[in-house]
């Protein structure tokens, strides 16, 4: 099944299959399946608890599923810590709080993955930061702390710190919904230019404005399952679960 491909005969990037994770006794992904092609966009939403963040966390592994499969660009996620290494190299992933540190300068906090993770040469990996501060656009911050710069700004210095590592997939868990309104947009936008890019990107949000003009399909979670996902006319025109209808009537 892992192999089929697809119609246009392009193989997933990410596949899901059957997948089931538990928190102890508690049961909180069912039987999910997902197949991401290359450079696809996915937006999953969803109401608060129902797995969303698990389930991206289990595609790089920083959750553990116990049944079923992930598979990240031919690599099937085990145990093998190899294994997760090779997979955690091509997936990025950003998060709510920016989790940059805090004493190292924003320049420092660029060139330590590549550095001590890629061994590269500390002038390549400068060269490689400020190439990536002036995708996210703001290459005049490079010197400063991150408590010296907005909020905003720290969550795009996230994004490129992640592209740093030139990853093949980007995940990103709520990257705005700690951001003040007016800092949103700001975010929003490079992970635009990103889609435009080409980066595979499944993105965890509550910003349906990005769904509905970037996503190329929308996922729609609840009580840990995959309950509909579509296009974004369709999904957002016309829900065909109650319980969709009932997430997006209470959100739009
Ligand atoms: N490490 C953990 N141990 C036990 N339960 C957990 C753990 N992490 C998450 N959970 C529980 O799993 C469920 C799903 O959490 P998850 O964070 O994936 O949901 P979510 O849809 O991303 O929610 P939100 O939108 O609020 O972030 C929640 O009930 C949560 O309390």
């Amino acid at each position: 099944m892992e192999d089929a491909g697809t119609q246009d005969g392009r193989k997933p990037i990410i596949e899901i299959i059957e997948m089931h994770k538990w928190f102890d006794e508690f049961h909180v992904l069912k039987d999910i399946n997902l197949r991401v092609l290359p450079q696809e966009k996915i937006v999953v939403c969803g109401p608060s608890g129902s797995g969303k963040s698990t389930m991206i966390r289990c595609i790089n592994r920083l959750e553990e599923h116990q049944r079923g499969k992930i598979i990240v660009n031919g690599t099937e996620l085990t145990r093998d810590l190899k294994n997760i290494e090779k997979v955690r190299a091509e997936v990025g992933m950003v998060f709510q709080h920016f989790n940059l540190f805090p004493h190292l300068t924003i320049l420092d906090n660029l060139t330590l993955g590549p550095i001590w993770v890629r061994k590269m040469p500390k002038k390549e990996a400068e060269e490689l930061a400020m190439h990536y501060l002036e995708i996210v656009r703001i290459p005049e911050q490079a010197n400063k702390y991150p408590g010296q710069i907005s909020g905003g700004q720290q969550q795009r210095v996230a994004i490129a710190r992640s592209l740093c590592m030139k990853p093949e997939i980007m995940l990103f868990d709520e990257p705005t919904s700690a951001l003040d309104p007016e800092m949103i947009k700001e975010v929003l936008d490079v992970m635009v230019d990103l889609a435009k890019e080409g980066m595979t990107m499944i993105v965890v949000t509550h910003e349906m404005g990005f769904a509905k003009t970037v996503a190329d399909r929308v996922i729609f979670m609840d009580y840990g399952e995959i309950v509909e996902e579509n296009e974004p006319n369709a999904f957002f025109d016309n829900p065909q679960h109650e319980r969709t209808q009932l997430f997006l009537s209470q959100i739009l």
